[in-house]
């Protein structure tokens, strides 16, 4: 076996991963008897990425780096989602600073996991839009659990361009058309359409399921000399990773101009209440009314919390287009939309 695994780390790592874990962690790191760490993301409700989170997978990924371990997978603690991509809370009236620093940390994080040296996989146990997409992409293998979920790069839906580091990747990925065709449309793909484009390499029937399929991918590298696997993944991966290096400034000065763009906006505030993947970008049409409306719901929700159902009242919104605006301190206006009378 040409592969060194770290038995001996085991007992260390062991009380060291269950002392991450003691401090409410929203991600839990297990090393199991291959070596192979496991990351489990449970940041409630979706993982969606903020800032905090993105700083906790960061020190995740060191942890795996600097302890030796030779390959990680990436999953979700939640039965549906692997993750919803970037938090919205972030992208929402954003403060410039924050923003930029946010930005700032994805990139990080984004080279940190691409360009790691370790192995890496992914098992996709759930909806995996944008942001998802991307860390999942980022990995070497991708294996997707059956089911209603999907996987893509829906953007353009939110009034946004992907940066060009997630377009490369996708384009090196799957066929450059395919690509196109994906971003430009903001299409999701079921799993057995992801296959067929190379986006996943395969399905399983659960998590276990993709978990065992991810480690089988691992287990090829027993064959492989360490150094050549590490050094031939860093000269296909460096340039991209260089790339982004030499770009990073104006990276973040593109995607927050376009973050603060009011389309932008509009759909980050109905991203809120709204199960966007599934909605039609269509119906938002950015009469000022609705706008309000949403703006409303959003407020009472902040408010009220689990009295208030935030979705019902943005689709309400939607539905008479802004012609009943709630106002959370008249309660016939917000009644219907309150659950817990
Ligand atoms: C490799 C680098 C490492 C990390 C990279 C990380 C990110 C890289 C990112 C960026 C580069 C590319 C740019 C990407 C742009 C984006 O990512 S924008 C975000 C796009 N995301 C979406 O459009 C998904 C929105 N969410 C949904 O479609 C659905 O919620 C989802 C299908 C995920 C789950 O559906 P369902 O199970 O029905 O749950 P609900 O819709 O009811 O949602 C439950 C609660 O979760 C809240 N929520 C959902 N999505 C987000 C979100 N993105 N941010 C914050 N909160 C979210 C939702 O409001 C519900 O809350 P509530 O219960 O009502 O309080």
């Amino acid at each position: 076996m040409l592969l060194r695994r770290v038995y001996k780390q085991h007992r260390w790592l062991a009380s060291h991963v269950k002392f991450l874990s003691t401090q409410k962690s929203s991600i839990d790191i297990k090393v199991d008897n291959d070596g192979i760490a496991i990351l489990n993301l449970q940041r409630p409700p979706v993982n969606s990425f903020s800032m905090d989170f993105l700083k906790e997978l960061s020190k995740s990924l060191d942890f795996v780096e600097n302890n030796k371990i030779t390959a990680m997978i990436l999953t979700s603690a939640f039965p549906r989602v692997f993750s919803a991509g970037l938090d919205i809370n972030e992208v929402y009236k954003p403060d410039a600073v924050r923003f930029k620093e946010f930005w700032t940390t994805l990139q990080e994080v984004w080279m940190k996991l691409f360009g790691a040296r370790f192995i890496t996989a992914a098992a996709i146990n759930g909806q995996s839009p944008a942001g998802g997409c991307l860390m999942a992409m980022s990995c070497e293998y991708r294996v997707m659990i059956k089911g209603t979920f999907t996987i893509g790069m829906n953007e353009t839906s939110l009034g946004l361009i992907a940066p060009t580091w997630f377009m490369e990747l996708v384009k090196n990925t799957i066929n450059v058309r395919d690509a196109e065709y994906a971003f430009t449309t903001s299409r999701m793909f079921t799993p057995e359409e992801a296959l067929k484009v190379r986006l996943i390499d395969e399905i399983a029937a659960d998590k276990d399921d993709a978990i065992a399929k991810c480690k089988r991918f691992i287990k090829k590298f027993d064959e492989i000399t360490p150094s050549a696997r590490i050094n031939t993944k860093m000269k296909l991966r460096g340039p991209a990773i260089k790339k982004l290096q030499n770009t990073r400034q104006e990276d973040t000065e593109e995607i927050y101009q376009l973050v603060i763009h009011p389309d932008t906006q509009k759909v980050a505030i109905f991203q809120l209440y709204s199960s966007p993947v599934s909605a039609n970008p269509a119906i938002i049409t950015g009469y000022d009314p609705m706008e309000v409306c949403i703006e409303n719901c959003a407020q009472c929700k902040k408010m009220l919390g689990a009295w208030f159902e935030g979705q019902l009242c943005a689709e309400s919104c939607i539905k008479y287009r802004g012609k009943m605006i709630p106002d959370c301190e008249n309660y016939a206006s917000i009644s219907p939309f309150l659950n817990k009378l």
